[in-house]
C-alpha cells in the first residue's frame, strides 16, 4: 500500500487514537478509494487501515503508545457494506476482540504531535461525570494547543498559568512542544485535579510540589535540566486572592472552554480583573479559547469584560488540523488586555 492509501491510513490512525466521533472519520475518502480500485486492492486497503489502529498491532510496533485505545475498531465498515470484497478474517478477529472487552467509564486517548510523539490522556467516556465537565478534552483545548504549536514563542522560556486545565491536554502539548520555563496547571475540582496529575505523570513529566509561589528557585533548577517546571495548583477563580495570583508571576495566562455559564464567566472576569493593578510591563498576556455554543453566553462574557475594563480582540488563527480534524467555525481565541 502506498501513496493515497498510506495517507488515508494515517488520517484514520490520528482520528482513531484521539477517539474522534464517527462522523469525523474520512469516510468519503475511503469510499472514493474503495470504488476506484479492484477487489484485491480494496481488501488490502482495509487491511492497511486496520493496521493503523494500534489495537491490532503487536505491542512492539506501538510506537510511543503506552496506552492504546480500544473499542474503536467497530467503526470500520464491514467490507460488504461498501464493496463486493470478501470479508477479512482479520477484521472479524479484531471485532471479536474489541466486543469482548469490558465497558469502562474511562478511556485512553492519544493525540499525535507533528513530531510523531503522542500525548496520551486518561479521560472519562462521558462528557459530564462526577458533576464536572473537566474530565474530557474539549475542542477549544485542541484549538488552543494547535495555535500554541504554531506560536511557540508566546510560551518559550516563560511562566504559563493555565486556568481550568481539565485533564491537561493543552498544557501537555505546550510542555512537549514550546519549552516554557514553568507551566502551572490549575483547576478547582478535586476529581479533575487527580486525573490531571495522573495524566501529567503518564506523559513522563515529574511534578513539583504545589506552591503558591512557584517563582522561588525556578532559575537554578531550570538551568540544570532545561525541562519545564510543572506544577498543579488548586485554584478557584471565585476565591483566589490578588496576592496569591500575583505571587505566581505568570507571564502568560491561558484557558480553554471556560466560557459556558454566566456564573462561571463572572467569577473568571472578576479574577482576571485582579491583574489590572499591575504595571503595564508586568501584566501577563491572556489568551482564552472558547467554543461559541450559545451566542448569548458569548455576548454576556464580552459585556462583562467591557464592564470590568478588560479590552479584547479575536486572534486570527488558521488551523493546520493537527488535532482538530473537522472544521470548527465556532471555536475562537480571544486575547484580553487588563
Ligand atoms: C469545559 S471544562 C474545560 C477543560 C479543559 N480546559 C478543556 O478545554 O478541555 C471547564 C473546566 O473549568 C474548571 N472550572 C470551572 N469553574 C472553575 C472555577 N471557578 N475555578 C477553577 N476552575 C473552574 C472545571 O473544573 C473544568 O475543568
Amino acid at each position: 500500500v502506498a501513496g493515497p492509501a498510506q495517507c488515508l491510513g494515517l488520517l484514520f490512525q490520528r482520528r482513531f487514537l484521539s477517539v474522534r466521533q464517527l462522523r469525523a472519520m474520512p469516510w468519503a475518502e475511503l469510499e472514493q478509494q474503495l470504488r476506484a480500485g479492484p477487489e484485491r486492492s480494496q481488501c488490502s486497503l482495509l487491511a492497511h487501515i486496520l493496521h493503523q489502529v494500534p489495537h491490532n498491532e503487536p505491542r512492539s510496533h506501538r510506537r510511543h503508545l503506552t496506552h492504546p485505545p480500544s473499542r474503536f475498531i467497530t467503526v470500520l465498515p464491514h467490507p460488504h457494506e461498501s464493496t463486493a470484497a470478501e470479508p477479512l478474517d482479520e477484521l472479524y478477529d479484531a471485532l471479536a476482540r474489541v466486543l469482548n472487552e469490558e465497558e469502562s467509564t474511562q478511556c485512553y486517548k492519544s493525540y499525535l504531535l507533528p513530531s510523531g510523539e503522542a500525548v496520551t490522556l486518561s479521560e472519562s467516556v462521558a462528557i459530564i461525570s462526577q458533576g464536572t465537565t473537566g474530565l474530557v478534552t474539549w475542542d477549544a483545548a485542541l484549538h488552543l494547543a494547535e495555535w500554541a504549536t504554531e506560536n511557540p514563542a508566546v510560551f518559550t522560556n516563560r511562566t504559563v498559568l493555565e486556568l481550568g486545565s481539565g485533564v491537561g491536554f493543552t498544557g501537555l502539548v505546550i510542555c512537549k512542544t514550546c519549552n516554557p520555563k514553568t507551566y502551572i496547571f490549575s483547576d478547582y475540582h478535586h476529581c479533575v485535579l487527580k486525573q490531571l496529575t495522573e495524566n501529567i505523570r503518564l506523559n513522563g513529566f515529574t511534578l513539583q510540589p504545589e506552591t503558591m509561589n512557584p517563582a522561588q528557585g525556578q532559575e537554578a533548577e531550570r538551568k540544570e535540566s532545561q525541562q519545564p517546571k510543572l506544577i498543579v495548583a488548586e485554584l478557584d477563580w471565585g476565591s483566589v486572592t490578588e496576592k496569591q495570583l500575583l505571587a505566581l508571576q505568570a507571564d502568560v495566562i491561558i484557558a480553554a472552554d471556560v466560557i459556558y455559564d454566566p456564573e462561571v464567566t463572572l467569577s473568571l472576569t472578576g479574577m482576571l480583573q485582579k491583574f489590572s493593578t499591575l504595571r503595564a510591563d508586568r501584566k501577563p498576556e491572556i489568551y482564552i479559547a472558547l467554543t461559541v455554543r450559545n451566542p448569548d453566553t458569548y455576548h454576556t462574557f464580552q459585556a462583562e469584560l467591557d464592564k470590568a475594563g478588560i479590552r479584547w480582540q479575536i486572534i486570527p488563527t488558521h488551523s493546520n488540523r493537527i488535532f482538530l480534524h473537522d472544521t470548527q467555525p465556532n471555536v475562537t481565541i480571544l486575547q484580553l488586555f487588563t
